[in-house]
């Protein structure tokens, strides 16, 4: 049988930690299949070079069957050249002492670039995931400046979040986590986010009435799924990697796979479904289609306390562009 042709995915931050725990995956076949070929693009800057090719050796030394090729570069050029999926994974993290708007504008002139090589060098129908933070308005910024590429080619990553939080349902009610569904993260990447707990299912019945603990799930779930993050620093002494990784490879799987079943939670463009302001890059649910075509679910009915935490989410997007894009010169 003739072998189908390299899927090509460029990963930036390709040395740092979230990284190290994802390439390895994609070239196992984890992402796109055990019968898909795969080229990988790796993208750091200067200092990360030397690392770069430590992680390039070990993936040569794995001799994975599906990986066709690695490309080590920290030319965005090159490193977008002919791409059909575009990871952005690193960023700048935010240090002692830098305020918010610094970093929404240090990273934000970071994205630009990245939008520009991609618009430039990569395939028309690549689609782009941002997972570097604060990565909605990361996303945001990209898609502006790559005008070719169509909007909704562009997405950011809730799904680590959701899949946070599917967990911590599942282990409240005492059952398996694959009985827990239906449950969107709405908003921003960031502690505002609002998992949606009224409509999730947990086996075939409303999670709230197996858990019937209002108070739990609004003064406790919400805010354990919100700061997660920061948990997992405190306790590991680095940020979440391999989950991170874990959740890179669900978006991507289920943008690439026509949906059965379950929705799941990533950053889109709006067109202000639900309410959301249009234009924002913000998490809603998704189905995908039988040719691969993806659309937010329809007809969900949120309750006003879940209105009210998502709109304070898309308030803070609307903030935060408003931050980044005055410091870029961008226009709205
Ligand atoms: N969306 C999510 O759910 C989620 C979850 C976890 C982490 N994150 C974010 O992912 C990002 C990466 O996390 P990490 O743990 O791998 O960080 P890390 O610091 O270990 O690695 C980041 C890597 O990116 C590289 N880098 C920095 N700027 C770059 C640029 N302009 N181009 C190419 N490479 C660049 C660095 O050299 C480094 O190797 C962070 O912004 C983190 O906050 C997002």
């Amino acid at each position: 049988m003739k072998s189908k042709a390299p899927i090509r995915v460029a990963v930036t931050g390709a040395a740092g930690n979230i990284g190290y725990a994802l390439l390895f995956r994609i070239a196992s076949g984890q992402m796109f299949g055990p019968d898909q070929p795969v080229a990988l693009n790796l993208i750091e800057i200067e200092p990360g070079m030397a690392a770069l090719k430590g992680v390039a050796m070990e993936l040569d030394d794995c001799a994975f069957p599906l990986l066709t090729e690695i490309v080590q570069t920290s030319d965005l050029a090159v490193g977008f050249k002919d791409v059909d999926w575009a990871l952005l994974v690193g960023s700048v993290p935010r240090k002692q002492g830098m305020e918010r708007a610094d970093l929404l504008g240090i990273n934000g002139k970071v994205f630009v670039g990245q939008g520009k090589a991609i618009n430039d060098n990569a395939k028309p129908s690549v689609r782009v995931v941002v997972v570097g933070n604060p990565c909605n308005t990361n996303c945001l910024i990209a898609m502006k400046s790559a005008p070719d590429i169509p909007n909704n080619q562009f997405f950011a990553m809730t799904r680590l979040d959701e899949n946070r939080a599917k967990t911590q349902l599942a282990q409240k009610a005492g059952v398996s986590v694959k009985e827990v569904s239906e449950l969107c993260v709405w908003g921003n990447h960031s502690p505002t986010m609002f998992p949606d707990f009224y409509n999730a299912k947990i086996g075939r019945l409303k999670a709230t009435d197996v858990i019937t603990d209002a108070a739990w799930l609004k003064d406790t779930f919400v805010p354990v799924v919100g700061q997660r993050g920061k948990a997992i620093i405190e306790a590991r002494g680095a940020s979440s990697a391999a989950s991170a990784a874990n959740a890179v490879v669900d978006t991507v799987r289920d943008l690439c796979t026509p949906t059965r079943g379950d929705f799941h939670s990533v950053c889109v463009i709006s067109n202000g479904e639900y309410g959301t302001p249009a234009g924002l890059i913000t998490s809603m649910p998704i189905k995908v289609d039988a040719i691969g075509k993806w659309r937010v679910v329809e007809g969900i009915k949120l309750t006003d306390y879940a209105k009210e935490k998502i709109a304070a989410s898309n308030q803070e997007l609307l903030d935060e562009r408003e931050m980044a894009f005055g410091q870029l010169g961008l226009s709205i």
